[in-house]
Parts: structure tokens; C-alpha cells; sequence
């Protein structure tokens, strides 16, 4: 279980506490993962400028002895078990879950980019990231992003379920 990772996951559509809730306790079932902390659930205006329903976005901590390719198809097939179509580049969906980071490795080819590029635009990301960080020099750099996003979108605390 040697590799720290902070996930990112979002939803749009149907009942988005339970597909959220959902998504976690599959991500319990992955071998190899052990799911650390949930951030609380927040509710956050769309980012990207498509006109959609308000998400419900957490974020997650865990370890896994899993690399970072085996648990991004982990996490699709997630998404898919939740019945997520992917219809439209940023549009709705009933579950989405993002790699932020996987220990302080970076990364990319055509289907895994590590940081995930969209973090420090996100302040729905950086805000529920801050909940669960145990990283000194994350939680650094993750406050100075956030001081510096020009998001502007609303991020509201949705509930106290976990
Ligand atoms: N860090 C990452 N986490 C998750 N998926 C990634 C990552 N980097 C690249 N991808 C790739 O992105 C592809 C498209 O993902 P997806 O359809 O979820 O994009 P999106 O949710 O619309 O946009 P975004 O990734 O900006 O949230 C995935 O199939 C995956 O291969
Ligand atoms: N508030 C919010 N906006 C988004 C989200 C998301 O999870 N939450 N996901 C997107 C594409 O992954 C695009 N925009």
C-alpha cells in the first residue's frame, strides 16, 4: 500500500449523495486500496461553461499498492458499474472520478496526466482537497493555488454525510 493518492469525484445527475456514496464504498471494494478519508460533501456551481445541473463534488485520500494505470481502470470501471455515459467534453454525469495526484510523481501519455492538469483551476478541487491532506508541502502549495484561481464559482459545505 505504498503509493498516496488524493482522488477527486464529482456528480451531476440522479440522486448525487448516493452515487457519490456509492462510489466510494466500490472504491473499498478495489484490492489494494485502502480509502483513508472523504472530505465532506460540497455543492458547487459548474466549472467549464457548460450549462448544467450543480455538482456534488468530495475528495478522497487513500493508498494503494496499485500503479497509477491499474487504478485509473479501477475508477473507470466505477464509472461505468454507475452507468456514466460520457456525452459531452466537461458536460453532466453521474459520476466522475479524477487522479490529482499519485505520491509526488508526474505523468502523462494519451490516458493519464498526473498532477490532473485542471487542479489550480478548480477551487471546488482545491477547497475538498484541503480537507483531507496530510502532505506538508501540498497543503502549501494547495492554499497559494487557491489564493490564486481565477474560479470564482460558488463551493457551499452540502451536508455532514461522508
Ligand atoms: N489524472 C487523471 N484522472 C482521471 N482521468 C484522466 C487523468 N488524466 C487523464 N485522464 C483521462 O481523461 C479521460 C477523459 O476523462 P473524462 O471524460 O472524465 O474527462 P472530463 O471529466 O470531461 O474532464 P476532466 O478530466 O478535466 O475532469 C479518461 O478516460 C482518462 O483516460
Ligand atoms: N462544479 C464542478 N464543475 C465541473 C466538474 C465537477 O466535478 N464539479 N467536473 C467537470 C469535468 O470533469 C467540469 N465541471
Amino acid at each position: 500500500m505504498s503509493n498516496q493518492v488524493y482522488l477527486s469525484v464529482g456528480s451531476n445527475m440522479g440522486d448525487r449523495a448516493a452515487n457519490l456514496s456509492q462510489a466510494v464504498a466500490q472504491l473499498k471494494q478495489i484490492p489494494g486500496v485502502v480509502v483513508q478519508q472523504v472530505s465532506p460533501i460540497y455543492q458547487t456551481q459548474p466549472v467549464g461553461g457548460v450549462v448544467q445541473d450543480d455538482f456534488l463534488n468530495i475528495a478522497i485520500r487513500l493508498v494503494t499498492s496499485q500503479n497509477a494505470h491499474d487504478l485509473l481502470n479501477s475508477l473507470h470501471q466505477i464509472e461505468q458499474q454507475l452507468r456514466r455515459k460520457r456525452l459531452v467534453h466537461w458536460g453532466p454525469r453521474t459520476i466522475d472520478l479524477d487522479i490529482l495526484y499519485f505520491n509526488h510523481e508526474t505523468y502523462h501519455d494519451q490516458t493519464l496526466t498526473i498532477p490532473h492538469p485542471e487542479i489550480k483551476n478548480r477551487r471546488f478541487v482545491l477547497i475538498s482537497l484541503l480537507d483531507v491532506l496530510n502532505d506538508e508541502q501540498l497543503i502549501t502549495q494547495t492554499k497559494q493555488q487557491l489564493e490564486a484561481t481565477p474560479d470564482q464559482n460558488w463551493v457551499e459545505i452540502y451536508g455532514n454525510k461522508r
